[in-house]
Formats: C-alpha cells, sequence, structure tokens
C-alpha cells in the first residue's frame, strides 16, 4: 500500500491556510511548467473558489518560485451545473467573481474551459461535449487513456460528496467516461456534469479545501472510518492516497486524529 494522504490543518485560513495553498498551488504549477510548459488545473465549486482567490490574489513575495504565471494557465472545470454561465448557480460564475475577474488586466489571462450553453436541456450531451473539448486538449498529444490534470481542485460535501460524485451512486463505477452527467444531484440543482472518480484518481496531484466547523464530522468519518472510506472523499484519499493534500482549518480537523501537519513549507 502507497503512502496516506497529506492533511494539513491550520488555525487561521486567510494567515496560514491561503499562504500554504498558494506555495501549494505554485509547486505543481511550476513543476508542470518544466514539464509542458502549460499548467492544467480542474476546479470545484463551493467554498473552494474564494479560499483559493485568497491564495492566488495575494501579494508576490517577490521570489522566482512564489510567480503565479495565469498566462500558461488552463483552466477545468471538475463539476459544473447545467445552468448558463451567467446563472447564479454556476460554478464559472463563481469563479469568474472570486477570482478570474480580480487578476489584474494588464496581467496575461488563464485561458478558461466552460461548458457549452447550448447543451444546458441536456446533461449528457453537455457532459459529451465537456469530454470532446479535454479529448482534444489532453489525448491529441499524448494518446492517453485518461487525461492527466496536473492538479485537480476539490471540495468536501457534508455527505462526503466531493466534484457532483455522490455518496453510493451508481456514477462511483463509471471507468470508461472521463466525464458523467447526473440528473438527480441531492445538493441543488439536480442537472450537472462531473469528472469521474477514475480522472480524478489519475491527477497528478489531488488538493481538498475544507474548513469551519461544518466540515469536522464529515472529516472525521472520512479519515477514521471504514464507512467514510467508502465515500466519494474517501474514495480519493484511497485510490489517489499520497498524491492527495488536504488544506484545512482547526475548526474542521477538530476531533480527526489522523496524523496530521502545520504547514507545506
Ligand atoms: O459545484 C459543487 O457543488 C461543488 O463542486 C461541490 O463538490 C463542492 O465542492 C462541495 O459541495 C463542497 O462545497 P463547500 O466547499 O461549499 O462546502
Amino acid at each position: 500500500m502507497g503512502r496516506p494522504p497529506n492533511l494539513y490543518s491550520f488555525t487561521d485560513v486567510d494567515k496560514e491556510l491561503a499562504p500554504n495553498l498558494r506555495k501549494y498551488v505554485l509547486e505543481q504549477q511550476n513543476e508542470a511548467l518544466k514539464r509542458h510548459g502549460v499548467f492544467r488545473v480542474a476546479i470545484s465549486g463551493g467554498s473552494l473558489p474564494k479560499t483559493l482567490a485568497k491564495a492566488l490574489l495575494a501579494l508576490p513575495s517577490g521570489s522566482e518560485e512564489d510567480k503565479v504565471e495565469f498566462d500558461k494557465w488552463e483552466i477545468f472545470y471538475a463539476d459544473e451545473r447545467c445552468v448558463p454561465l451567467t446563472h447564479e448557480d454556476s460554478n464559472h460564475k463563481l469563479v469568474q467573481e472570486e477570482l478570474l475577474n480580480k487578476i489584474p488586466k494588464e496581467m496575461p489571462q488563464p485561458k478558461v474551459f466552460t461548458v457549452d450553453e447550448q447543451y444546458l436541456d441536456n446533461a449528457q450531451e453537455m457532459a459529451d461535449d465537456y469530454e470532446k473539448k479535454l479529448v482534444s486538449v489532453f489525448a491529441a498529444r499524448d494518446s492517453v487513456k485518461l487525461p492527466l490534470f496536473d492538479l485537480i481542485l476539490l471540495g468536501c460535501g457534508p455527505d462526503g460528496h466531493t466534484c457532483s460524485l455522490f455518496p453510493d451512486h451508481p456514477l462511483l463505477r463509471e471507468t470508461d467516461a472521463w466525464v458523467l452527467s447526473i440528473s438527480d444531484s441531492p445538493k441543488p440543482p439536480p442537472k450537472r456534469i462531473t469528472l469521474s472518480l477514475p480522472v480524478v484518481l489519475h491527477g497528478s496531484k489531488i488538493g481538498f479545501v475544507a474548513t469551519g466547523g461544518g466540515k469536522k464530522d464529515i472529516l472525521k468519518k472520512i479519515f477514521e472510518t471504514e464507512e467514510g472510506s467508502e465515500l466519494p472523499c474517501g474514495l480519493v484519499n484511497k485510490g489517489a492516497g499520497e498524491k492527495v493534500s488536504w488544506f484545512c482549518d482547526s475548526a474542521a480537523t477538530e476531533g480527526v486524529s489522523f496524523p496530521k501537519r502545520g504547514s507545506v513549507m
């Protein structure tokens, strides 16, 4: 068995978690740029974009490794809701408002891969179309079975879901498709698309961000019980091991005795 995931716990989100998340993301960025000159990252919705923005929009220290090279970023959505890109439920709108719109206009901008609004009425067609986008970006060069994201950034729901992969849902057993559709999401809105579990597990690195006391019961369950290891977040931990890092605050990890670390430095 490989090494277990990393669980980082910080007392303060702004002063500690965000700078450590920045260091982690930029390490993945710098390695990816060395490997292939582009940084391919998948991002979820929920509270993640706000925390990510705190990390990435902070003033740079001036050191070479601490530069966010947005012009070399290709941003994808780990999951997206089947709503217009301007709808308040859209993950893209959220990422735009929290992060993209705040990147100084004079800086070169990242390339963002959104879902195609022409498929709003058919989640399966939207998923197929998004998968085609991934194929055109990833497979053309690598001719791979699975797309290799340099980093996948995820949240953890109170029921242990991640992306739009929900506990006990048949989508968890999908092994072929890269992008799946769901029409009965227990978290509204019901119609969504999501990366599949094999795509998530294949990521070069997988980072979770989970903060606040509302996460403490589910984190304890995921890290410390058999039942929790079968929840979507637990399956990512089990399947991807040391490639996974959790960025949490102490409110979220209260009561979790799984080995914790205080800093990525
Ligand atoms: O679009 C979505 O619904 C998300 O991608 C979802 O997977 C989210 O990340 C979790 O529900 C955690 O959300 P919070 O961070 O808001 O708890």
